[in-house]
């Protein structure tokens, strides 16, 4: 059986507490919905967001995970108390991180397996930059983020990938129909051969997904949900996408 789709949304550095109310809103609004639902707040709004999402059918993850589990690393969060805090789920190597912290696909692993042994779904996030693009090297870049940002033994119970092109990230800007769809399948072509059920493991599209635009794009073929940033701020915005993606079947 196919997996459920996935509705992910990344708030960044942004929200309080006082923005768990769009979370008891969107739940309100999609008490049963037809995918998974999972927003991935900062850190310090993981616990609470996960004991309001406790009743209903939300999941909660981290943006990030050191790949060690304790220990001396000042301001790191640990995959294990990503966990205890009720994360599910936590983003890897999403653009940010790799520009911001220099995060490479090596680091992306060694995270990402840390997530798979404390029990996290990673999503794991590749994205080519406007220069490689315009340069031709999409595939080459994203094939390489592939083959060295997934652990051994990751399948599609334990991993997701987003594809997000940074160019997209914020701008308003999306790849065409079927530039999407190009990626998306060269990704599931790529990890034939790595995982034992590539067909199954979920590829999220993330850069600018609107409701405006989110029925279209989740009619691209091997485009199996979002990674939303902006819109999933608002429960509102959220949950149009949401109901995009139910749509879509
Ligand atoms: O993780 C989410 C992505 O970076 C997309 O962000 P955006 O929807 O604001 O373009």
């Amino acid at each position: 059986m196919a997996p459920r789709k996935l509705a992910a949304g990344n708030w960044k550095m942004n929200g309080d507490l006082a923005s768990l109310s769009e979370i008891d809103q969107l739940c309100k609004a999609h008490p049963d919905p037809g995918c998974d639902m999972l927003i991935c707040p900062p850190a310090l709004l993981i616990h609470p967001m996960a004991a309001s999402a406790q009743a209903h059918a939300l999941t909660v993850g981290g943006q990030d995970c050191h790949a060690k589990e304790s220990g001396a690393h000042t301001g790191d969060i640990s995959a294990v108390q990503l966990r205890d805090a009720g994360a599910e789920y936590v983003i890897l190597g999403h653009s940010e991180r790799r520009a911001d912290h220099g995060e490479t696909n090596a680091d992306v692993a060694a995270k990402a397996a840390a997530a798979h042994q404390a029990g996290l779904i990673a999503i794991i996030c590749v994205g080519e930059t406007e220069a490689q693009r315009d340069a031709g090297e999409t595939l080459s870049v994203i094939g390489e983020q592939i083959a060295g940002s997934l652990p051994e033994r990751s399948d599609s119970a334990n991993t997701v990938i987003a594809y997000e092109p940074v160019w997209a990230i914020g701008t308003g800007r999306t790849p065409t129909n079927e530039q999407i769809a190009e990626v998306h399948g060269f990704i599931r072509g790529q990890l034939d051969g790595r995982t034992g059920d590539a067909v199954n493991l979920r590829l999220l599209y993330g850069g600018s997904v609107k409701p405006a635009n989110a029925a279209e794009i989740f009619a691209i073929p091997n485009v199996d949900g979002a990674l939303v940033g902006g819109a999933s701020l608002k429960a509102a915005d959220f949950g149009g996408i949401v109901a995009a993606l139910e749509a879509a079947g």
